[in-house]
């Protein structure tokens, strides 16, 4: 398929210059970028008064828990997971995890997010809903062993079901990593076999990594060591670790997390409400980490949406350290962008020749996106998701003036209401 975006003011490259222009995709990839196009093409989109941006890559979520949204709000994170999450996940189904997905998946389509990393379980009818909408996943079975030999052969059974079922489906938007869920419900054992797998097939790893001031307590009272050292202590770390929060983090970690190239990312919504902490931006921005940013998923944010996100990130590091120059729109609308796509090294998150077909196409034809001064300031402090028009992925146009061609919005919201009014 071609298509020509015509006279829209594009997001290009690495610096986010504004160009007022034409993108011409070919296949999957932006073949041609400038001004006044003449090339014929299969489908012409008129992005006057629009804004072409790289589609946004959520770096860390679960989307099926779109199913626990609103189920147990303000509470901090272990009692939130022990008493309320685990006890509800404990009941879900493949039919639900499949629901679940397709209602957060068709979420973060409308908000202009073209790629995922997932953490989940039942994850292969994640990986069926992934490519029956068209979007770009990264998806992980969530492992947690507990330090009992039987669960963790469980659960090293079910990842390689899930690495065989992502290698038979053969999609060039579908991807394997391994999820071992966090140092403080995983054991050496476990994470040890993830990284020798993950060495051998070439896959990535995610995980939750310092999320709250107890789990580095609780490592260091059973390790002897804060989580960061006892994942380099196993070897575990590298430039292919793509670990959640980073919120707890001493000198010592951040300079590890640096030296090993590992991506962190940035969850400000859901760190906000389980009260788990704010990440150290600055001195991580200053060490040279890679930040990407995700929403965590719906249970504890309560949405899916990188714009909202983007604004969080953007806010909470200010009012943190009382200096209103952290955190500016530029660096918060890369994390959002290019810097998912360096963790996931994809060449995407970028409007550039040979990049990536995944474009987001926001109408900025409404009063809170007016006049038109600072293109990247207005996404990050003035727009929501509900402002993505058009959303092109791999080169197909997945959602075009605001409508999802790739499956039934209005039923999939009915039978998500009716399987999760049976849940409880
Ligand atoms: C075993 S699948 C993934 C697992 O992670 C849980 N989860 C969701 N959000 C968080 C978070 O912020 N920290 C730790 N664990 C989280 C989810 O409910 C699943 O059980
Ligand atoms: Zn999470």
């Amino acid at each position: 398929m071609s298509i020509l975006i015509k006279n829209g003011r594009i997001i290009y490259g690495e610096n986010l210059d504004i160009i007022n222009g034409d993108i011409y995709i070919e296949g999957n990839r932006i073949a041609k970028v400038g001004r006044g196009l003449k090339l014929s093409a299969e489908y012409v989109i008129d992005a006057n008064g629009k804004v072409i941006s790289p589609g946004f890559i959520n770096a860390h979520t679960h989307s099926p828990m779109v199913l626990l949204r609103g189920l147990a709000d303000d509470l901090p994170l272990m009692e939130w997971l022990q008493e309320y999450v685990w006890p509800v996940e404990k009941k879900l189904t493949s039919k639900h995890i499949y629901w679940g997905a397709l209602l957060g998946i068709l979420e973060m389509i409308k908000g202009g997010t073209t790629t995922f990393v997932d953490m989940y379980f039942h994850m292969e009818e994640v990986a069926k809903v992934v490519e029956k909408t068209g979007i770009r996943a990264y998806l992980s079975y969530g492992m947690v062993d507990l330090g009992d030999e039987e669960k963790r052969n469980v659960e090293i059974k079910e990842t390689l079901k899930l690495l065989e079922f992502i290698k038979k489906l053969d999609s060039p938007r579908i991807e394997f990593l391994f999820g071992p869920h966090a140092p403080y419900t995983c054991s050496p054992e476990l994470l040890k076999w993830v990284r020798e797998k993950a060495n051998e097939t070439g896959k990535m790893i995610t995980i939750h990594l310092n999320e709250t001031k107890r789990e580095v307590q609780d490592i260091k009272e059973k390790y002897g060591m804060t989580p960061v050292e006892f994942l380099d202590e196993l070897g575990f770390l590298g430039d292919d670790i793509i670990a959640a929060h980073g919120v707890w983090l001493s000198d010592k970690e951040i300079e590890i997390l640096a030296k090993r190239r590992v991506t962190i990312v940035h969850n400000p919504a859901s760190n906000m409400k389980l009260a788990s902490g704010v990440m150290p931006i600055e001195k991580l921005l200053k060490a040279g980490v890679n930040i990407a940013l995700g929403t965590d998923g719906a249970a504890s944010n309560n949405s899916l949406d990188m714009l909202e996100e983007m604004k969080l990130a953007a806010l909470v590091h200010k009012v943190h350290t009382l200096n209103p120059t952290v955190a500016d729109a530029k660096t918060i609308y890369k994390m959002a962008t290019q810097n998912g796509a360096k963790a996931l090294h994809l060449n995407a998150g970028i409007i550039k020749e040979g990049a990536l077909a995944d474009i987001a196409i926001i109408d900025f034809n409404k009063p809170h996106l007016r006049p038109i001064t600072n293109v990247v300031s207005h996404l990050v402090y003035s727009a929501s998701g509900n402002d993505v028009e058009t959303v092109i992925i791999d080169g197909e146009i997945i959602m075009l003036d605001g409508e999802v061609l790739t499956v039934d919005e209005e039923e999939i919201i009915n039978k998500v209401q009716k399987i999760v009014d049976k849940l409880h």
